[in-house]
This record gives C-alpha cells, sequence and structure tokens, in this order.
C-alpha cells in the first residue's frame, strides 16, 4: 500500500463519484497543468488559523461567539481593487461593532472573500435572441461576456483565481492588523456616507457610546493593545473539486491533510448528496467546514450529513447553514433542530437569509426583499429560541458598496431604482446601508437570548 498521506486521507476518492457543477474543460493537458502549478503554489492560509477558527467556532455553537459571514455572492477578479476590498471589510467591522455592542458578544468575523470566485448554476446554458452559450459560472470558470470564446472554460482561470485570492487575503490581513480596523476608529468607518440617512444615525450614536466605554476604560488604565487588529477569516464554497484538491496539503504539525486555499469551506445547497464528490471530500480535510440546508432538507438528510462531515462531534467543525426562504422557516426549521441537536450536539447553527429569497422584480432583476430577509432571520431567531437551540451566526451576500440590488431598507429601493447601480453578475447583495440596518435588527434578536 502506498505511504503517501494523500492517497491514505482518500483525499481523490471524490474523483469516481461524478462531482456536480464543475466546469467542462476541453483541453485536459492544460488542466492537469495548471492543477500541477496550483499544487506547487504556497498556502493561502496556514492548518493552525483553521484550528483557531475552529475553535472560535465551538464557542459560537456554544452561544459565547456569534459568527458574521458575509461577502459578494461572486467575488469578479476586475473588482479586487483595494477601494472595493476595504469597503467589504469596513462592512463587516461595522456590522460587528453593531452586533457585539447591541449583543453583548464577541463576533467572530468572516468574510465570502478572497477565494468565492465560483458559482453553481441552476442552468448549464443561457440564451439570449436565440443564442445560447454556457452559463458563467464565476471568473474562475469562465467570462462573463456573453461570446464563446469568453463564455469558454479555461483552466488558466484557475491559477488567475488564486492569485487573485492571494492579493486579496494579503490586503485583508493588512487592513485588519495594520491599524485600520482598530475599535478606536469606529467613528472613522462611517465617515462619508449619507448624513442624512436614518442607520447612520444610529451609527454614530453607537460609535459615541463606544467610545465613551473606550475612554472610560483608558481612564481606568486597560491596555488597548488587543484593539488595534482583529482576526478575519476568508472562506468560500468549496465547488471545483479540482481547485480545492490542488491546495489541500499535509500539515506538517499534525498529519492531517487541510484545504489551505480558505480558512473555511462549504458545501451548497446544490451539491449536498450524502454521497456525492463535495461531501466525500470536506469529510477528508480537517478545516471547520459548513453545508447549506435547503427547505427540502430533511432531519435524515442532516443527521446523515452529521455523522459523514463529523462522525467525532468535534466542537467547531461542523457548520450547518440554513436557507429555507422567509416563507416556510417557522414550518421547517424547529422540527430540524428537535430531531438534530441530540445527535449532532456540537454543530453550529447558522442564517443565511438570501438564497431562500430570491425573486424576480416586475423589471426583470433577480432579487431579493430586505423585509423577506429580516422575515427568514427573525424567524431563524425564534425557531432556535423556541427549541432552546443557540443562533450562531449570519451567513450574507453584501458589499460595501452602494448598490441597489435588494428590494426595500430604509432607502426604500424599489422596481425602478434596481435599475440605477444593480452590478452583481450573479445574486444580489444588501448595499453597505442594509447591511447596516441588518446587524442592528440582529442585535435586537441577539439581546433577547
Ligand atoms: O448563488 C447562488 C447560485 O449560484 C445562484 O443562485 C444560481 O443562480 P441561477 O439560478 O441564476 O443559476
Ligand atoms: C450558491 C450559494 O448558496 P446555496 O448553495 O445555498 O444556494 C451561495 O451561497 O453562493
Amino acid at each position: 500500500m502506498s505511504g503517501d498521506p494523500a492517497v491514505i486521507a482518500g483525499l481523490d476518492a471524490w474523483r469516481d463519484l461524478n462531482p456536480l457543477q464543475q466546469p467542462t474543460y476541453l483541453d485536459q493537458d492544460a488542466l492537469e497543468k495548471a492543477t500541477a502549478e496550483l499544487a506547487a503554489l504556497p498556502p493561502l492560509i496556514f492548518a493552525g488559523e483553521a484550528d483557531v477558527l475552529k475553535a472560535k467556532l465551538a464557542a459560537a455553537s456554544r452561544g459565547e461567539a456569534f459568527l458574521l459571514q458575509g461577502g459578494d455572492c461572486a467575488e469578479v477578479f476586475a473588482d479586487a481593487t483595494a477601494d472595493k476590498i476595504r469597503n467589504r471589510v469596513r462592512t463587516v467591522l461595522q456590522m460587528s461593532a453593531v452586533l457585539t455592542y447591541g449583543g453583548s458578544l464577541p463576533v467572530v468575523k468572516v468574510g465570502r472573500m478572497a477565494g468565492q470566485f465560483a458559482k453553481p448554476r441552476s442552468s448549464d446554458t443561457e440564451t439570449r435572441d436565440d443564442v445560447a452559450l454556457p452559463a458563467y459560472r464565476g471568473d474562475i470558470v469562465n467570462g462573463h461576456d456573453f461570446s464563446e470564446a469568453s463564455r469558454r472554460h479555461d483552466p488558466q482561470r484557475l491559477l488567475r483565481g488564486y492569485h487573485v485570492a492571494a492579493a486579496t487575503l494579503n490586503l485583508i490581513r493588512a487592513f485588519t492588523t495594520g491599524g485600520f480596523a482598530d475599535l478606536r476608529l469606529v467613528h472613522e468607518w462611517n465617515r462619508g456616507f449619507l448624513a442624512n440617512n436614518a442607520n447612520y444615525h444610529r451609527y454614530e450614536a453607537l460609535a459615541a457610546e463606544i467610545d465613551r466605554a473606550i475612554r472610560f476604560m483608558n481612564a481606568c488604565g486597560a491596555d488597548f493593545d488587543a484593539l488595534r487588529s482583529v482576526e478575519f477569516f476568508s472562506s468560500h464554497e468549496a465547488l471545483l473539486l479540482d481547485y480545492e484538491r490542488a491546495l489541500t496539503r499535509i500539515d506538517s504539525r499534525t498529519g492531517d491533510p487541510y484545504d489551505v486555499s480558505a480558512h473555511f469551506l462549504w458545501i451548497g445547497e446544490r451539491t449536498r448528496d450524502i454521497d456525492g464528490a463535495h461531501v466525500d471530500f470536506l469529510s477528508r480535510v480537517r478545516n471547520p467546514i459548513g453545508v447549506k440546508l435547503g427547505p427540502s432538507t430533511t432531519a435524515e438528510d442532516a443527521l446523515a450529513l452529521a455523522a459523514k462531515l463529523d462522525p467525532d462531534n468535534e466542537p467547531g467543525r461542523l457548520t450547518f447553514v440554513t436557507r429555507m426562504g422567509a416563507g416556510v422557516i417557522r414550518d421547517k426549521l424547529p422540527d430540524l433542530l428537535r430531531k438534530i441537536s441530540a445527535e449532532a450536539p456540537n454543530a453550529l447553527w447558522v442564517c443565511d437569509p438570501m438564497h431562500g429569497n430570491t425573486i424576480t422584480s416586475q423589471t426583470g432583476y433577480k432579487t431579493r426583499r430586505f423585509d423577506d430577509v429580516m422575515n427568514e432571520v427573525t424567524g431563524f431567531f425564534e425557531s432556535h429560541y423556541e427549541v432552546g437551540t443557540v443562533p450562531g451566526g449570519l451567513h450574507v451576500e453584501l458589499t460595501g458598496d452602494d448598490v441597489t440590488e435588494v428590494l426595500g431598507g430604509a432607502a426604500e429601493i424599489d422596481d425602478e431604482g434596481l435599475a440605477i447601480r444593480y452590478e452583481s453578475l450573479v445574486d444580489p447583495r444588501l448595499n453597505h446601508e442594509q447591511s447596516l440596518e441588518l446587524a442592528f435588527q440582529v442585535a435586537e434578536l441577539l439581546k433577547q437570548r
């Protein structure tokens, strides 16, 4: 038998399991060359950092912390600019300040960033004016332009994805450890936003309270070095198994495999088949991992996933991300929680209020209503409070920019308003102000714990 730890760990078993939602590469040699190059590149994260995150997620599952995971639906290579990355980081930091202060809980900050490049699609093709081309599957697979050349699945994009992820993560690390994330700048993060918006006024008031508390503690002689930097982790859907496999390494400390493309990886709703390739692959790496649970999830499905992905019930290992839809969460989730919590007591439960609430606007945009998003979050908290389990976090598609992709919110974006700045290439994201509004409302729900 081979002594190769990757073989022993079965890291290639997924190849025999007909993975869903994969690109179709016409040139297999080019794919092999690209993945060999990826496999020789340095890791994007260290296994020890993934372990630190795991311990923090374990705290969240016990109700001692709260997970905030957010970022683009699909990161775009051309948008990996300093401004856009800073805006997203700042949005997560501001939301986190609101949640920490309002909920009196540490917030674990995880970006859907530095690798969220691949998208599962409902259809393999997109048709415009009788021309059918492969669907856009994210910048790591093909281009968004509607031409044959752009939509071709190109393995070179795997390498570009790695380098853009590395540059993004580098800047995130600089922002979050170099002083930008210092809690004493809580006011600065709000600078430049519309003065006449209720959510920004509300944020200013909260920032003033935080300032006062900091000044008080300062006067008491507290040491504020710890406020200078924050821990900020990366995550993405582990969809492209050629990419994830090439970035999976054996940890020299423990001899265990870790997927070093991000700290946290999740399995999407479309690829969570218990016998499928994605579940098999992520069951074999030691990162903290998540799995999305949509409205069709049965207790048996979730129990089987827990048994396979987290057979030892390891604290912080498994996160269930529910995305039921505002209309059904109160019917579905309490029952699921009752049936699963005894068998998987250490699983962390997180709410994704976006993916069950997608609609098409009258003007033809793929959108969501802010009220539905909020309604699902409220249903999530109510379900946990009813059953006595822990509502442990939030997973949202958001941007730091002033886009108009989600209907409603304090700015009351309406059907016509969507056209003003609809920039997402796949799913609609909360803009900066809607994200803050969500955080304020979630802080209120956290207070009821
Ligand atoms: O982000 C989630 C999915 O990739 C997305 O909702 C699929 O969108 P589609 O139904 O337009 O393919
Ligand atoms: C595709 C996604 O979600 P889901 O798998 O829940 O549909 C996503 O989070 O990008």
